[in-house]
């Protein structure tokens, strides 16, 4: 083991475009947001294994006697493992990092809401990752003496992502890795079957998030959704074809935004992209009565929105254009209020995971993570 306490966080993420067609290998296009999930491990001697979960308020403890006990089941049953919840993850990892099992304490703190689309489950995991490569000295921790944040390199960036991926497998079953890739990188990125790229040259989009409150799982909608391409691949499959075609559209125009003035088309269509969107992800059958909601309340003040992540809930995005008053803002986020909805309007292409010094972390969140 090679440090005491450390400290790491990784992005939430929206998907602006691709979510679902990305799993059948079409392309996505998500952005990370400025809400994180912050991530504490100590190093201790007290012969336990110990998780706070505040935010799913899951708490476990574990000698690790009794875990090195798991760790024979775990190698022999791996496939087993990847279908037990999410306690046995942690564990899982462990056996796999760590050569000797080590004593520690790691505890988690998110400003993500859970289970929402906003990619909490890669937050967590691209903790994870990062925060046990680091202690077991797999790579280095970044953080120089001076710096309050550090940032890993690229080929060290890809180990953590990697990691991350086996974690969102647990937790979804068939991930795609564009959360954990956006949780890792940070920005925005175009995703294409494990093919990450990113996009430097997009314009400054004014975002407003809606939490429906509504609970979902991914795992569950991301099953559904391949047992309708199943069902009826022959009316699936155009769709799957138009959503690719549609982040395509979305890469280009959002590219032609930064080397010509911006005008209104290039919004229109951006709303158009959207409008079609929304609708697709209604017939692949994960829509909501309140994502409908979202959308109508928002049509009314000109504005247009679509589901984002796995949807049957969750959060939806509306984008504003630059010219949106103010005031309208104003009057649609409370009229979603009105709905019993969260809503804000939010600033995008937070940075990918980092380590952090304790002075770079807000003092409530750092008084949770030290609490346990
Ligand atoms: N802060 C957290 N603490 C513990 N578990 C978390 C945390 N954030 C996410 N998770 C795990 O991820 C699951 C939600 O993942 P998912 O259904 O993919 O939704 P999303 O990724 O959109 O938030 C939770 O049920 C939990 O298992
Ligand atoms: C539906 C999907 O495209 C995104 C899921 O995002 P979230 O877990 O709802 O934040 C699944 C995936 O890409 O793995
Ligand atoms: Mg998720």
């Amino acid at each position: 083991m090679q440090v005491s306490e450390l400290f790491v966080s990784a992005p939430g993420k929206a998907i602006l475009h691709g979510e679902h067609a990305v799993v059948h290998g079409k392309v996505a296009l998500a952005v990370s947001l400025n809400l994180r999930t912050y991530l504490r491990l100590e190093t201790s001697t007290t012969g336990k294994v110990c998780i706070n979960l505040p935010n799913i308020d899951t708490f476990f403890c574990w000698d690790v006697s009794e875990l090195k006990q798991l760790i024979t089941y775990s190698h022999v049953m791996r496939a087993v493992f990847k279908f037990l919840c999410m306690k046995r993850s942690l564990v899982f990892t462990l056996c796999f990092i760590f050569s000797e099992l080590p004593s520690l304490t790691v505890s988690v703190w998110s400003e993500l809401p859970t289970g929402a689309g906003l990619g909490s489950s890669a937050a967590y995991s691209v903790c994870l990752a990062a925060a046990l490569l680091s202690a077991s000295g797999a790579i280095p921790t970044p953080l120089k003496e001076w710096d309050h944040t550090g940032r890993w390199c690229q080929e060290d960036l890809e180990l953590i992502n990697s990691w991350a991926f086996q974690g969102e497998t647990i937790i979804h079953g068939n991930p795609s890795g564009v959360d954990n890739a956006v949780g890792t990188w940070g920005g925005m990125l175009r995703f294409l079957a494990g093919k990450i790229i990113p996009l430097n040259r997009v314009p400054l989009l004014r975002i407003l998030l809606t939490n429906t409150k509504v609970p979902r799982s991914t795992k569950v909608l991301v099953a559904r959704v391949k047992d309708k391409i199943n069902k009826f691949p022959s009316i699936m499959t155009p769709v799957l074809d138009s959503v690719d075609a549609i982040s395509c559209t979305c890469e280009k125009v959002l590219s032609e935004m930064t080397c010509e003035p911006i005008t209104g088309e290039h919004y229109n269509i951006l709303e158009e992209l959207i409008d079609i969107n929304q609708h697709h992800l209604n017939v692949m059958g994960v829509g909501h009565p309140t994502l409908d909601t979202l959308c109508q309340v928002t049509r009314t003040r000109g504005l247009h929105s679509k589901l984002t992540g796995a949807g049957g809930g969750g959060c939806g995005i509306t984008l504003l254009r630059p010219e949106t008053d103010y005031s309208v803002v104003q009057s649609t986020v409370q009229d979603l209020r009105d709905c019993g909805f969260d809503c804000w309007e939010t600033s995008i292409g937070g940075p990918g995971v980092q380590q952090h010094s304790p002075l770079s972390i807000k003092e409530e969140s750092l008084e949770i993570l030290r609490r346990y």
